[in-house]
């Protein structure tokens, strides 16, 4: 029946203001408005479907997501959307495309690194998008080992020109998405040589494609790198394969604001500061994290719309059955990722603000708290998209079987999301990254030099090596200053351990090398603390609407005492706390699943997100999911004849043989 609300039994049962919740999740009124406004618009536009995506073929999704970009570039400038709109516009169309890479990489990379000069050349031409960009650093043999790039740019001073060139096979760019189809140009990252030295990896502008004809240019072989994982998901986007046989391009294209290349082939440091890079290293990990609580929010409010949907067992004298959201091993599998979603999506608004501090602070020559930024960015886009990632597939499996059907969208989004855990730094490189930091902290503890930012909590180190955690009754875990202690105390014994483990090495490197399991263990700890930090700051501060802040509060306590439950064996084996108190945790987190549950669905409906975003015949917002399942199917091309092609060839011939010289 249209226009029924099955889920409205579940809505009744909020005890917060959704409206007001709706607005805490966006950021702000302003987030809020702008947000709803265009995701509406996306989804009254039938140019922007997408439910078919899982059936095209490569050639096909390709071609659709050439169409859909060009007409959301068409409605951004007729509607003349701000950057701001237009950004959310993409969001929201919700398909890899060139352009996410054009606006996210290409862009940022000229702002970033690019003379005030290359500023005014390229970037009025890219923001036009009179040429697309794509960002050229990946090869066939170095992804993570950034240095072991092998692409060259040697300067021939004869002509004032930089010769690109591939060496060899392995030095063939490789993943650089955009670029197998659609890039006319590239920052391409290539060891810079100038008269026979090596001045290790630069970042240059190239042509890749004519403008009159979108041919690659002399010299360039350029395509597809092939099919990706999942159907539709991640095949939208032409990542490619790109290799130069001694390419020529002018001396101003290599980029230019940190380091420079003279006329005369002289390579020298320009007086603005190295650091300056770290700005666009800090916006783009912001953005991941944030992405992060997007694609965990999506699938947890598909997973908990559904799981009340869903009834299995426990029906009495012909009532109606269990809804499997009561069941507490669905709740203590679903209630940690709303919890996870809400917890990501305020330390993203965080580094929103983490951003900014960068920047001023970097404008004004200081780069004191550079090291912390790095390594607490590095760590949060590691823990935040392995926790997504993981946390995408279990909502799958909390939808049981039908989660497994492409009507679903859990599939495809699991698909489309998996590689965030590699793009951007692996995962477990960002961590290695986080322990070096972290040892260097702890070997500067008592030299006066005070640790800042996210890792000030070690200045407490003497306190935190020996503090027993107060616990008595399970209520108490409900004290925020519990929680941080006891995170505190957990992530600086994990360090001062491996800290200790490392000193007994003569050689520190082969000793960070036995360790690597250990000091990536130690980095989580750290990381999972600042996630914790910043959801009890969030709760520190003024948030207006019924019941608002309480059900924030419970998310929080979730968030915290789930990872205290899963990590019991670093909490105990560093005497953070005893087993008794692991069992007070365990048992107020059961408490607080029942706390949670009538405040399931309203949770979800606070993402705001439209039916078409969503994707998701499991998640719809009414709740009205049978008949729609039932109708999906009929939708499949397979269903079009009764009778399939192929029955005569292959069906028939066996149902109808005569058996004589089988063994069967
Ligand atoms: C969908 C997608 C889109 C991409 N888009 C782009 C793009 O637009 N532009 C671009 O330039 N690149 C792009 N990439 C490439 C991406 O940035 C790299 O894949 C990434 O940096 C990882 O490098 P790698 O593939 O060399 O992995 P590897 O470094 O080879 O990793 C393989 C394994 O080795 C481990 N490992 C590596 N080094 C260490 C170490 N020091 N210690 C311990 N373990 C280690 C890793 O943890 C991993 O388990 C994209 C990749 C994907 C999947």
């Amino acid at each position: 029946m249209a226009g029924v609300d099955y889920l409205a039994d579940e809505r009744n049962k909020a005890e917060f203001d959704v409206n007001e919740m709706k607005i805490v999740w966006a950021g702000s009124r302003h987030a809020f408005e702008l947000s709803d406004r265009i995701s509406r618009l996306v989804a009254s536009d039938p140019a922007f479907r997408k439910d078919n995506r899982p059936m095209l073929s490569r050639k096909e999704l390709f071609k659709n997501t050439l169409r859909k970009t060009a007409h959301a570039w068409k409605r951004i400038n007729e509607l003349r959307l701000t950057e701001e709109e237009a950004n959310k516009l993409r969001f929201y169309v919700d398909e890899p495309a060139f352009a996410d890479l054009h606006w996210g990489m290409f862009v940022p990379a000229i702002k970033g690194q690019g003379t005030d000069e290359q500023h005014q050349k390229w970037l009025p031409l890219a923001y036009k998008m009179q040429i697309i960009g794509c960002y050229a650093q990946t090869e066939l043999g170095h992804g993570s080992n950034v240095q072991g790039l092998e692409t060259t740019a040697t300067f021939d001073p004869q002509t004032d020109e930089f010769i690109i060139h591939s060496p060899t096979l392995t030095s063939s760019k490789w993943w650089p998405g955009g670029l197998g189809k659609v890039s006319t140009h590239a920052v391409v990252y290539a060891r810079l040589i100038t008269d026979g030295k090596d001045h290790g990896v630069h970042g240059f502008i190239v042509q890749l494609r004519s403008l009159d004809d979108h041919s690659p240019l002399p010299g360039i072989i350029v395509g597809d790198i092939g099919m990706k994982f999942g159907n539709g998901a991640y095949n939208t986007m032409d990542n490619g394969v790109l290799r130069f046989d001694h390419v020529r391009i002018p001396r101003n294209q290599m980029l230019m604001r940190v380091s420079q290349v003279t006329r005369e082939g002289k390579y020298k440091q320009s007086n603005v500061p190295r650091q300056l890079v770290y700005g666009t290293m800090v916006y783009v990990r912001q953005v991941i994290v944030s992405d992060a609580s997007y694609a965990l929010s999506r699938a947890v409010c598909i997973a908990t719309r559904y799981s009340c949907v869903r009834r299995q067992f426990g029906s009495q004298n012909g009532g109606a059955e269990t809804q499997v959201i009561d069941y507490k091993t669905q709740q203590n599998r679903l209630f940690p990722l709303l919890a996870s979603a809400y917890a990501f999506r305020f330390v993203s608004e965080w580094l929103k603000w983490l951003y900014t501090d960068v920047m001023q602070r970097l404008q004004a020559n200081d780069f004191s708290t550079l090291p912390e930024a790095h390594a607490c960015t590095a760590g949060l886009k590691s823990l935040t998209t392995s926790a997504t990632a993981d946390g995408i597939e279990e909502c799958r499996k909390l939808c049981g079987g039908h989660g497994y059907l492409c009507s679903s969208g859990l599939p495809e989004l699991f698909a489309v999301y998996v590689p965030a855990c590699t793009y951007e730094g692996d995962n477990t490189v960002l961590l290695l990254q986080v322990a070096r930091f972290l040892m260097k902290t702890v070997s500067q503890l008592g030299s006066g030099k005070k640790p800042v930012g996210t890792i000030s909590y070690m200045e407490q180190a003497e306190h935190l090596m020996k503090c027993r955690c107060e616990v008595q009754r399970a209520e108490d875990w409900l004290k925020p200053s519990v929680i941080l202690e006891v995170f505190e105390a957990r992530a600086t014994r994990m360090s001062v351990a491996c800290a200790q483990n490392l000193s007994k090495f003569a050689n520190p490197e082969e000793g960070f090398s036995e360790l690597l399991a250990d000091l990536v263990e130690a980095a989580i700890a750290h990381c999972q603390l600042i996630v914790v930090s910043k959801f009890i700051e969030k709760l520190r501060q003024d948030i207006p609407g019924k019941g608002v802040k309480q059900v924030l509060g419970m998310l929080c306590n979730i968030y915290a005492l789930h990872i205290l439950h899963k990590n019991l064996g670093d909490f105990v084996s560093t005497g953070c706390i005893t087993s008794k108190q692991a069992s007070l945790a365990n048992e107020q987190l059961r408490s607080l699943y029942s706390q949670v549950r009538p405040n399931a669905v309203a949770l979800v409906d606070s993402f705001n997100y439209t039916d078409h975003f969503l994707g998701s015949v499991l998640g719809r917002y009414d709740g009205n999911v049978y008949p729609n399942l039932y109708e999906e199917a009929w939708k499949d091309p397979l269903n079009d004849s009764v009778v399939p092609d192929g029955y005569h060839e292959y069906i028939r011939p066996i149902l109808k043989q005569q058996l004589r010289t089988a063994r069967l």
